[in-house]
């Protein structure tokens, strides 16, 4: 395990620590590549730092919990490694059957990936919620676990040392060995690289597993539904998260435009459990709903590159969460 002492920046090695071979130039260095996928309690991190790994934005982010429903791959191209990330929602209490589901996705995914990283906020203490994650992670007996300390931009080195001390003791605990302990910072880019460096050293030796330049093989419809489903969160109650999922009907180059000034017709509905979160969705005379389709606009032309007319219909969905029917035509 390696430690470091400070959240300082550490100068990259030029060979992945796990590495045994030759140090030095590429041509002697075995090339990389697997899947890895963090897991953490909701608002850990994970698409924070997935994004920056991959250096655009392809998860999702929010102020609020659980918003990563779809496995969101974003994948990281270096000379010596490919690292493909894998992105779970957040393993929680099930409560109903859009939580079980949750849930065995996360169990699935953990027996497939070459590299689990479990990401812990520094500055909250370390919790049942973690506890329940780390028990369950001991269980992928064969799985290599990183532990990452996440937001270390917003605590004291003093702090840090005891979140570090208390997530190694944790899985002493439990019985097994972080392969790596690493505190990082997403937002002040602080050992991002250091935490790709000990990933990449993870993962198998083998060939790119995708073309050089992909950054996702998340398909296009699930992105821009969730980038829907973000702008339509923002700045809403609490408890609003988990009755609203997106799903983009359809996206077409409207027909007869000009090839310099093409328009793509983007339809899609969001969906609610009550008309009272019908209400909220829409806000005074449908202000909020606009604001919603504004702000998702704006990410989807930045993610498409061109271009488009969103056209958002908010539906009430009775209890959809509990319907399997439903929750099938929902993608889930
Ligand atoms: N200060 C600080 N904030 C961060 C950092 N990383 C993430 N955050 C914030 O923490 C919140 C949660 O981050 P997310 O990346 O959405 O967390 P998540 O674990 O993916 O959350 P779920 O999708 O709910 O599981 C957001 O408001 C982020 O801006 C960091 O390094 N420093």
């Amino acid at each position: 395990m390696s430690v470091p002492s400070s959240p300082t920046k550490r100068p990259r090695p030029s060979v992945a620590p796990a590495t045994t071979g030759t140090p030095g130039d590429a041509a002697g260095t075995p090339h990389r590549a697997g899947f890895a996928c963090f897991v953490g309690r909701p608002n850990a991190g994970k698409s924070t730092l997935t994004n920056a790994l991959v250096g655009t934005k392809v998860a999702i982010t929010s102020g609020r919990p659980q918003t990563t429903r779809h496995t969101v791959r974003g994948i990281v191209h270096r000379p010596d490694a490919q690292l493909v990330l894998v992105d779970t929602p957040g393993l929680h209490k099930p409560r109903t059957l859009l939580g079980e589901r949750l849930n065995d996705l996360v169990r699935s995914t953990w027996a497939e990936v070459d590299v689990i990283g479990f990401c812990l906020p520094a500055d909250q203490k370390l919790g049942p919620g973690d506890r329940f994650i780390v028990k369950e992670l001991a269980e992928a007996r064969r799985t290599p676990k990183v532990a990452i300390i996440t937001k270390t931009d917003l605590v004291t080195r003093e702090q840090l040392a005891e979140q570090l001390l208390a997530v190694h003791r944790l899985a002493g605990e439990l019985g097994f060995e972080w392969a790596e302990i690493v505190p990082v910072s997403a937002v002040g880019d602080d050992q991002v690289g250091l935490l790709a460096d000990l990933l990449t050293g993870l993962l198998p030796e083998g060939p790119p597993l995708y073309p050089d330049g992909e950054l996702t093989d998340e398909p296009e419809q699930t992105m821009v539904a969730e980038l829907i489903r973000e702008a339509a969160l923002e700045g809403v109650r609490d408890e609003l998260p988990h009755s609203l999922a997106v799903v983009v009907e359809e996206m077409l180059p409207r027909p007869d435009r000009p090839a310099d000034r093409p328009l793509l017709d983007v339809h899609a509905n969001v969906y609610v459990e009550r008309p009272s979160q019908k209400a909220i969705v829409i806000g005074h005379r449908g202000s909020r709903l606009r604001e919603v389709g504004t702000t998702a606009r704006k990410q989807i032309e930045a993610l498409l590159g061109t271009p488009i007319f969103l056209d958002l219909h908010v539906r009430v969905a009775k209890d959809w969460q509990r319907d399997p029917k439903q929750l099938r035509k929902l993608g889930f």
